[in-house]
């Protein structure tokens, strides 16, 4: 699909990253990865690259930044994040931090339904690549799509980050929902009205309502809440087998984002004062506040109101 080459540095060696190197490199191009933990400097990474891509977890955004910030990175090199989590200090995304430590770089963010192990195997799959910057999410959409591959451009990459990033926390209910064999009645519902919390979250941080319909919202939230590959979801159905957080953290394989998440979506909804009843009792159960089924009690217990009440948003593409 791809005719040019191009030198493409992957930062995180997690399965998310390996996973979208071993895509750009099926497309031919010439891929570098870098660990924190690992012995090639950062430097010789990112050279001469075209673009950076950070796939590091939360965790490990801020310090990677700042590895990144000692190089005086030259602006045309396009930073994609793949990260989705946000950051507990400051509340914001990674995008969000990455422009602001790199004001003159194109930003793109890269997110979709993609779970890794699905696509280490080259099962179909589709994602997004949003930037205000459309030349770049196009050059990232050309170096990423393949036939098994297909990779979409918006220019909403606050909406296509928090899709991503808040359908985590839903995921951990999602877990709790399965692991206590609640019935497809229950999650459905759990979802259907998740996504009104996600879209008054993310409207209010600057997204727009409609990119949630789409694969970064809606599409993330129904792969992650179906898949027992999900590590947020293994989370809330461990919690829903009576384990500790701690002892399924112990157990789990790679990055539960959620988690983190989930205390910073409390934060900013107890800040600026927005409903998110779900993300609450996931909070609650995380701290051990509540058990599972008081959480779904909660949640049948509120009061009664009409359905549309409280978000507004419209579709204008087709
Ligand atoms: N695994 C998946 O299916 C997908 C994951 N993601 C997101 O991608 C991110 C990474 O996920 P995974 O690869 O699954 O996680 P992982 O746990 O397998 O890998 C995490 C990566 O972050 C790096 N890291 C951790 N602390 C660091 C630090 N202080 N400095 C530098 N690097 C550090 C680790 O070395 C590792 O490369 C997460 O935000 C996740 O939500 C997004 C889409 C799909
Ligand atoms: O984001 C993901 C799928 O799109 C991966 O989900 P987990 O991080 O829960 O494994």
């Amino acid at each position: 699909m791809n005719i040019k080459s191009n030198i493409v540095a992957i930062l995180g060696t997690g399965v998310w990253g390996s996973a979208l190197g071993a895509i750009a490199k099926s497309n031919s191009h010439d891929i570098r990865f870098w660990s924190h933990r690992g012995t090639d400097s950062l430097e010789s990474i990112v050279k001469d690259a075209v673009i950076v891509l950070s796939a590091v977890s939360m965790k490990g955004v801020m310090a990677t930044i700042a590895k990144l910030k000692k190089l005086n990175l030259s602006s045309d090199k396009i930073i994609v994040t793949a990260t989705k989590g946000l950051d507990p200090e400051t509340t914001r995304t990674p995008s969000q931090i990455w422009q602001a430590a790199f004001p003159d770089n194109p930003v793109v963010v890269l997110s979709g339904p993609n779970l890794s192990k699905e696509i280490a195997r080259g099962l179909p799959a589709a994602t997004v690549v949003a930037s205000n910057d459309l030349a770049a999410a196009e050059k990232v959409q050309d170096i990423f799509a393949s036939d098994t591959f297909r990779v979409y451009v918006n220019q909403d990459p606050i909406g296509t980050e928090l899709g991503g990033t808040l359908k985590n926390v839903i995921a951990i209910a999602s877990g709790v929902c399965d692991g206590m064999n609640l019935g497809t009645n229950a999650k459905a519902a759990l979802l259907t009205r998740a996504l009104p919390e996600m879209i008054r979250i993310g409207t209010h941080l600057g997204a727009s309502g409609e990119t949630f319909f789409g694969l970064s919202g809606l599409g993330d939230l129904i792969a992650t809440c179906d898949s027992p590959l999900s590590r947020n979801y293994q989370v809330g159905y461990g919690l829903a087998q009576d384990k500790t957080l701690e002892q399924i953290l112990a157990e789990l394989e790679g990055t539960a984002e959620g988690v983190n998440t989930t205390n910073v979506l409390i934060k900013i909804a107890d800040m600026e004062t927005i409903a998110v009843p779900i993300a609450r009792q996931v909070h609650r159960l995380l701290r051990g506040k509540i058990t599972p089924v008081e959480a779904i009690q909660a949640l049948m217990e509120r009061d009664l109101k009409p359905e549309f009440c409280d978000i507004e948003f419209e579709i204008t593409n087709e």
